[in-house]
């Protein structure tokens, strides 16, 4: 469907996107241990096993007692105790104290039941190197409970600690961990075949002959691809000339791979080996975007996505975050496949492609932590692959704004 009338043959992103989730399946979840799951997408909510905390324990190095023994205690009116225990963290006691009696205790340590608050070394007179026979406490805790921190009061057993459809970063895994679950039940790791084509390719550092360039778009595609999650079970190169791609597939195929991504010969050109010998299995659309306006996309009888990006660098790595990306999460079963968009100013003016929605790299300018800024890492064209390795985010200007201006508002949408 055109915008607003306009009929130039280009479909908008949202269209195309909406194609490929539509015929991107979630694969099967599959259950590993803690040290796997870094990276992966939780298929299943983890609910606590143990409370968080797992028993009411100490905050604070100091002694455990009664509130009422040291409510208001000062340097002037100080209050006496004996201790009567010693409680490092792991013990199993949990010592009975009567009126003017404490348990020395450190932090982490079971709090006795008895115990109504507790008071660290710094508010007694002899601090820890005098803290094992009587004690002075010179300054009361401010309330009962004071530095006691209670069973549960983050998660019981059975809460939601994680919700099903999150990436599982250090924080989410050690979360899991908190509350005694070993093993997470996350999305399979998509296989992804990455097949670069063109003739002009030679690997990165080969001496170059003339109109041969080094291929990069394959180191591009497996970062990005293992940035997701997945894995990359295929990486090759076909020339312009013969079978190459349906050959790339047959050996994807056996590698069990879900999804080909192939970069190059799919836009107009009388060697477009993609376009030319896939076109039983892919449709190729013009998007209305800058880069990336040329994408194949399609699927094998036997269910394999296929994804025809274009062979600019640049169109490549924004097509990837555009529609590779959002597959292959929506394969894990992930919930959200947005990247975090933050709206900053625009440190210069630049120009935006007519009628095309545009995605800028650019670097932002934190030199103002209450203003950042985006700054142009490029001057937009999509063939410029060195300049790509300066950007950490894609400012993306909508297709109706013909120009943006310096100080202008624009969505940078974060990438790493
Ligand atoms: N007559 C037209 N020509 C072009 C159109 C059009 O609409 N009409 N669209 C242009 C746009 S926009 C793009 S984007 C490119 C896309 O071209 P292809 O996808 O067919 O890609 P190639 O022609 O194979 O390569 C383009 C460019 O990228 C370099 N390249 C390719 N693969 C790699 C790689 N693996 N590593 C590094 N660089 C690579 C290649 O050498 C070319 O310079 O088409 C425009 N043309
Ligand atoms: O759309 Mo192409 O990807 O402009 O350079």
């Amino acid at each position: 469907m055109s915008r607003g009338g306009a009929d130039d043959g280009l479909i908008d992103i949202e269209e195309h996107l909406a194609t490929v989730l539509a015929a991107t399946p979630t694969l099967d979840a599959v259950d590993v241990p803690l040290a796997a799951a870094l990276g992966r997408t939780l298929s299943e909510d983890v609910r606590a096993a143990v409370d968080i905390p797992v028993f009411d324990n100490s905050a604070m190095d100091g002694f455990a007692v009664l509130f009422d023994d040291v409510a208001g205690a000062s340097p002037e009116s100080p209050a006496r105790l004996r201790v009567v225990a010693d409680l490092p963290a792991g013990t199993a006691l949990d010592p009975v104290l009567a009126p003017s009696e404490a348990a020395r205790i450190m932090t982490g340590s079971p709090v006795p039941s008895d115990a109504t608050a507790i008071v660290p070394f710094e508010d007694t007179a002899g601090g820890l190197a005098d803290s094992l026979g009587d004690i002075t406490v010179i300054a009361g805790p401010a309330r009962s409970g004071a530095h006691i921190r209670r069973r549960g009061e983050d998660a019981v057993v059975g809460d939601v600690v994680l919700p099903a459809g999150i990436l599982l970063g250090a924080l989410q895994v050690a979360a899991a961990a908190a509350a005694g679950v070993d093993r997470l039940t996350v999305g399979r790791m998509p296989r992804v075949a990455i097949v670069s084509t063109g003739s002009e390719l030679v690997a990165p550092g080969a001496p170059l002959e003339r109109g041969q360039i080094p291929e990069s778009n394959s180191e591009l595609l497996a970062g990005l691809v293992a940035g997701t999650g997945a894995e990359v079970v295929l990486r090759a190169s076909v020339s312009d000339e013969g079978d190459g791609p349906r050959e790339a597939i047959t050996a994807a195929e056996a590698l069990g791979a879900d999804l080909v991504v192939f970069t190059g010969g799919v836009s107009a050109g009388a060697y477009e080996p993609v376009k030319n010998t896939l076109g039983d299995r892919m449709a190729f659309s013009r998007v209305r975007m800058q880069p990336g306006k040329p994408q194949g996309f399609g699927r094998t009888t036997s269910g394999i996505l296929l994804f025809g990006l274009p062979g600019n660098p640049v169109s490549a790595a924004v097509s990837f975050e555009v529609f590779v990306r959002p597959a292959l999460l929506r394969m894990q079963g992930r919930r959200d496949l947005r990247r975090p968009v933050l709206r900053l100013s625009a440190a210069t003016a630049w120009r935006t492609p007519p009628g095309r929605a545009q995605y800028l790299p650019v670097t932002i300018d934190r030199s103002d932590p209450a203003a950042w800024r985006a700054v142009p890492a490029t001057s937009g064209g999509s063939h410029l692959a060195g300049g790509l390795g300066r950007a950490e985010a894609y400012a993306v200007v909508p297709a109706e704004v013909s120009r943006v201006d310096a100080g202008d508002p624009v969505d940078v949408m974060l990438i790493t």
